[in-house]
């Protein structure tokens, strides 16, 4: 017979949502964002999504130390995939980082042990609360990353990064009118790194601020801004490649191009259409996937901003450090090389190729231009000069861009990108 399970307490909803996205991003290799809808389907408030993105988000980023408390509090480990550790994860994450008493944060996780050992949750949560247990001011990254990036990038980029997700990273803005950089700053409360950019600290909700409703601007990372903005100006027509939710269609409208956004996700061209309509910006939009589809004539500019790993966007997502793994890298790098192969055959003589990737993964950026230019002798490097990005900002020497977590450390870093500009011989 079906066990009737008696009606959630307040606040048990959202925890209970909260443990399916951790379980659909550690058990079953999901990304956060693409399980919330499911995972929070019976929370009618936005609140309790929101709050149960939180936890499962914050626990994401202190996966590690979380399990080494819960570990020096029980005789034998559990496994990691125990309900238990799940429960734990998420009462702990609460209390210890994200400013819930105690008592709210047990008596909601309990419920979500079901039929599972109540006592051994209460116990160690218990022992560790008497303990007065903290979590580090540096969070530990997992290992296969930390492994990974020290590899690639070296001790100093690995303690950047977990800094990173120490704190929550910064909200970007980018501006329809970039002479109009000082008034937005002013108005909006924020800084600017750069013209056309402003950078806020607080958590309000974007269509409260000034310049929302008339189109001023849109959210968008500095480091994302960057491959649009090395396009430089209009006109010309230009091809945005894997372009939705949009921000560089925007930017490229902005700045004159007649611009067409190919995507292949509807979903994802819906939020771009509204984009180009709040911001009163126009595009050609289309959607198809970059492997079948052919422009009916070349472009003065393509810029293909490639599906990824999406590791450079970590402080946001921080589900890319757990399920991220060598295997989908390689997948991720083929496909790019498909798709790069294809946008270079959409340049006119004489015209820009783009590539740009939110990855740290040298697999996804350097490497796919060395490869790529191996084999297209039809290409060059047009190099990036150090006055086209923001103070603080340096191209590699060889012409190309790369952000890591250690840049403007001061300032509230850049996400992680790679992003090369090529032109086509004439
Ligand atoms: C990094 S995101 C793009 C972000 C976007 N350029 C922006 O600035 O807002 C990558 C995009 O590639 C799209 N995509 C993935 N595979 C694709 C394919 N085969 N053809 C077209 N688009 C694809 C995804 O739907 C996703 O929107």
């Amino acid at each position: 017979m079906a066990r009737t399970r008696t009606p959630d307490a307040p606040g048990v909803p959202a925890r209970r949502a909260a443990l399916r996205l951790l379980d659909a991003v550690l058990r079953r290799g999901l990304a956060l964002e693409a399980a919330l809808d499911q995972a929070a389907a019976g929370l009618a408030k936005r609140e309790d999504r929101a709050l149960a993105h939180a936890i499962a988000a914050e626990t994401l980023r202190r996966l590690g130390d979380l399990d080494a408390l819960i570990d020096s509090a029980t005789a034998r480990p559990l496994p990691d995939d125990a309900k238990a550790r799940f429960v734990l994860r998420i009462a702990l994450v609460q209390a210890l980082a994200l400013g819930v008493a105690q008592h709210a944060a047990i008596a909601t996780a309990l419920p979500l042990v079901d039929g599972g050992p109540r006592k051994l949750v209460h116990g160690v949560f218990g022992t560790l609360m008497r303990n007065q247990a903290t979590l580090p001011d540096v969070p530990q990254l997992p290992r296969r990353v930390v492994e990974r990036w020290r590899e690639a990038w070296g001790d100093t980029v690995l303690d950047a990064a977990a800094l990173a997700i120490a704190s929550p990273p910064p909200l970007d803005l980018s501006l329809r009118d970039p002479a109009e950089t000082e008034r937005w700053a002013t108005a909006l409360g924020g800084a600017s790194l750069m013209p056309g950019h402003v950078r806020l600290d607080d958590r309000m909700a974007l269509a409260d601020r000034p310049g929302f409703a008339e189109g001023a601007w849109w959210v968008q990372d500095l480091a994302a801004s960057l491959p649009a903005r090395l396009a430089g100006k209009g006109p010309g027509r230009a091809l945005d490649l894997c372009a939705a939710p949009g921000g560089k269609t925007l930017q490229l409208a902005a700045a004159g191009w007649q611009v067409t956004a190919l995507d292949n996700s509807e979903s994802r061209l819906a939020r771009l259409r509204e984009n180009c309509e709040r911001v009163a910006l126009d595009a050609e939009i289309v959607a198809a996937d970059v492997l079948q589809w052919q422009p009916d004539g070349p472009a003065d500019l393509v810029l293909l901003d490639a599906p990824c790993s999406a590791t450079g966007i970590f402080r946001r997502h921080p589900d890319v450090l757990h399920r991220v793994r060598p295997v989908l890298i390689e997948e991720m790098a083929e496909r790019q090389a498909k798709m790069l192969a294809r946008a270079a055959d959409w340049v006119r003589p004489g015209g820009t190729l783009i590539y740009a990737t939110c990855s740290l993964e040298p697999r996804e950026g350097e490497d796919r231009l060395a490869h790529f230019l191996d084999r297209r002798r039809d290409f060059a490097l047009a190099p990036v000069r150090a006055d086209e990005l923001p103070p603080g900002v340096m191209p590699h020497e060889r012409g190309w861009v790369r952000t890591l977590p250690a840049i403007l450390a001061d300032k509230g870093r850049l996400d992680g990108f790679f992003i090369a500009r090529l032109v086509r011989a004439a």
